[in-house]
């Protein structure tokens, strides 16, 4: 078992990894001062996979959880879907201190974090994450959100789990697709972040596709442990969490375009990448080479380089709904050397469109 802190004060939390932690959460939770009535919001693939298990879980620990189940998908992600569990919430009889427990993937857990931040004005928030992507990235660092007609994640909040618990035996059942879109987050972390853990992604990408027990949870916990650092310095996003955005202007834009059926998100964030990379080549940041590198080992992870059904057009409208945008500059997160990102919003209309274009099919 590994742990890993946030460091926030008083908003501090750890990051669970292992297996089997019905123990660690029985005695989290019992240490906790929350009311009994709890709320555990999960999806339609999940529920019948863990969702008894982890609700028998809640009960031995003195909880009386509702399981809530949502469709499973991004189309869940939304003010309709929040609504009813604001219901099933007040009809079970949650009150301030009763918790919310998000058991799922990125979805179920943005959207659950939501409504914990929303409902009674905050109710304490878990975060038990199922898919690799939710394990890398989504259950830690407190971005909760839902979708807007118009885009991505444009209404939501910063609001901190108290505790996350990863059970990496949940990996067994999550299908090969999804652990390729994990991995566009990981990614992800290489290029912003850690040129070394770059370098043991191409060593040990047989093992990580493999999900041999010693390199996924490697993957899981340096990427865990960077998100952690780059969340612990900025919450809130005036500066250096903008990095963990790499790839995402585009990305949320090609989601939208394609009515976020086509791509998961972190195959749409493979494709991101591939777009800022190229924009940061042709401002002469970097050679062509680490781009061709980073299609390449996209590829090796069954990671998309080019986006269907989409326009120039479209996608460099929607860029400009991007919450790194201020007062019609877009912020972009471009490449420097590998493990080394920076801000600019000084990139020439033309060359967004030749960069977009070349990721188009
Ligand atoms: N808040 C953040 O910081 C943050 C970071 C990254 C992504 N996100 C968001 O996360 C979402 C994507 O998350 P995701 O990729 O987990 O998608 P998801 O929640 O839709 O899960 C992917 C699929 O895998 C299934 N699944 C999950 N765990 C499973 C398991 N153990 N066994 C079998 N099936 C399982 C789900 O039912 C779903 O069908 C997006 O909405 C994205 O915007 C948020
Ligand atoms: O935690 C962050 O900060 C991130 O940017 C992580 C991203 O992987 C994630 O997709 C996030 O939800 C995107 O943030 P947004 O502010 O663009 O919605
Ligand atoms: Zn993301």
């Amino acid at each position: 078992m590994r742990t890993v802190n946030v460091n926030l004060g008083d908003k501090s939390y750890d990051i669970i990894i292992g297996h089997d932690l019905k123990k660690q959460i029985v005695d989290f939770i019992q240490g906790q001062k929350f009311s009994r009535k709890a709320l555990l919001i999960t999806d339609t693939n999940i529920a019948p996979l863990y969702g008894e298990k982890v609700q028998a879980i809640l009960n031995e620990a003195g909880l009386d959880a509702k399981l809530a189940v949502i469709l499973a998908g991004e189309q869940s992600k939304s003010l309709a879907c929040a609504e009813d569990l604001y219901t099933q919430a007040i009809q079970h009889g949650l009150d301030r201190k009763s918790p919310i427990i998000a058991l799922g993937g990125g979805v179920v857990g943005d959207l659950a974090g939501f409504i914990a931040a929303t409902f009674m004005r905050g109710v304490p928030f878990i975060q038990m994450p199922t898919s690799l992507l939710a394990q890398v990235d989504s259950s830690v660092g407190g971005k909760v959100a839902v979708n807007h007609a118009l885009g991505k994640n444009l209404i939501g909040a910063f609001y901190q789990p108290k505790a996350v618990f990863m059970d990496l035996d949940m990996m067994k059942s999550l299908p090969k697709r999804e652990i390729a879109t994990g991995l566009g987050e990981v990614v992800k972390y290489g290029y912003i972040y850690d040129k070394e853990f770059y370098e043991y992604l191409l060593v040990h990408k047989d093992e990580i596709l493999d999900l041999k027990s010693e390199a996924i949870s490697h993957v899981i916990a340096r990427s865990c442990e960077i998100k952690a650092d780059v969340v612990s310095q900025d919450e809130k996003e005036a500066g250096l969490r903008a990095i963990l955005n790499f790839g995402h202007t585009l990305a949320h834009a090609i989601e939208k375009e394609t009515q976020y059926k086509k791509y998961n998100h972190g195959e749409a964030v493979a494709i991101g990448m591939v777009g800022v990379a190229k924009i940061s080549n042709k401002l002469g940041m970097i050679d062509e080479k680490i781009v061709t590198d980073m299609e390449k080992l996209l590829a090796m992870f069954n990671l998309p380089e080019k986006a269907q059904d989409c326009s120039v057009e479209n996608i460099y409208a929607d860029i400009f709904h991007d919450k790194k945008t201020v007062n019609g500059k877009v912020n972009w997160v471009l490449l420097e050397e590998i493990g080394k990102v920076c801000i600019s919003s000084n990139v020439p209309e033309q060359i967004v469109k030749e960069a977009i274009a070349e990721i188009l099919a």
